[in-house]
């Protein structure tokens, strides 16, 4: 748990606890005069910590916050958002809202998941009030503190990407377990879990400009898939998932200098390559990086986090 505080000694031994609300899913339409509409759709977790040991201890619940009142509350906060508002900023209102309404409580944490609901266009026009689905979702995680102490996480789940061609994996250590063939040639198959950790240490901190957290989200997923593909033409050499790991990961640090941690996990999706021959050698299938069989059971799976030396973890 985040707060020291949050331990407390009960008969003797130490008791840490919290109680919230996971997936309390919500979705807030804005509508502008001209017809244009805008959506978001969110699943919210909160965990709060307060002082409601006495509800663990004895048939005492007068300090529990109901987590029936926190999914409420949820609601209640998206109708009086009359503006749009980065999911970002949505966990830390609501994060503000549990630490300063209620006195028992002295952390909240609140994590987000939004949905990419992308705009359609029809006719090569955008649609005012059409939306499709697109397959990545944008995370957050926000930690606040009575005292006003900030944390600010976002990431982005399943953005799945691929190449077929500049990747390969050589020279890897070998040992009499060792089958796998060497190569240049390969596609290169991942879906990327990313998160990533504002400097942001007070609300104060926080840039003003409304959607900040959103458009910052759109330019480190724009730095993480450039870096993934390369120039559009040439694209560029992988020679290991993790060395392609490592410059997505350096490439957000150095471009994004209010980001002070970045953790990727890339599963390695393995397209297999297509050979079927005869039982007299005879071939049905031969490849020639053309046919493959995609599987994600079993993947490599590579993870690793990057952060400046200055930084918390
Ligand atoms: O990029 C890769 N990294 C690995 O660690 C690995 N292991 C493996 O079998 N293939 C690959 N590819």
């Amino acid at each position: 748990m985040a707060a020291d505080d949050a331990v407390v000694v009960v008969n003797g031994l130490n008791f840490e606890q919290k109680h919230g609300k996971e997936r309390v899913r919500v979705a807030r339409v804005w509508r502008t005069k001209d017809g244009r509409h805008f959506i978001v759709e969110w699943s919210v977790g909160i965990s709060l910590i307060s002082d409601c040991v006495a509800a663990y201890v004895s048939d005492d619940n007068s300090e529990i916050v109901a987590t029936d009142t926190m999914k409420n509350t949820v609601y209640a906060k998206a109708k009086e958002c009359s503006d749009q508002i980065s999911v970002e900023d949505f966990a830390i209102l609501l994060a503000k809202h549990f630490t300063s309404y209620y006195k028992q409580v002295t952390t909240a944490v609140v994590k987000i998941a939004e949905k990419s609901w992308e705009r359609v266009s029809v006719n090569g026009q955008p649609h005012n009030h059409g939306f499709k689905l697109g397959s990545e979702k944008h995370t957050t995680e926000v930690i606040f503190t009575k005292s006003g102490a900030l944390q600010v996480s976002s990431g982005i789940e399943e953005l799945s990407l691929l190449k077929t061609t500049q990747s390969g994996f050589e020279q890897f250590f070998w040992d009499k377990y060792t089958a796998l063939p060497e190569t240049r040639e390969r596609i290169l198959a991942t879906k990327v879990s990313a998160s990533w950790r504002y400097s942001f240490e007070s609300v104060s901190s926080i840039p003003k400009q409304q959607c900040y957290f959103t458009e910052t989200y759109l330019d480190v997923k724009k730095v993480l898939a450039d870096t993934f593909f390369g120039p559009p033409k040439e694209g560029v050499y992988s020679p290991s998932v993790q060395y392609t790991l490592y410059e997505m990961a350096n490439n957000v640090l150095s471009r994004f200098h209010v980001i002070s941690t970045v953790r990727l996990k890339m599963p390695n999706l393995h397209f297999l390559p297509v050979n079927i021959s005869t039982k007299d050698n005879r071939s049905i299938v031969k490849f020639e990086d053309d046919v493959y069989l995609p599987t994600d059971e079993p993947h490599g799976s590579i993870e690793a986090c990057l952060s400046r030396l200055s930084s918390k973890l």
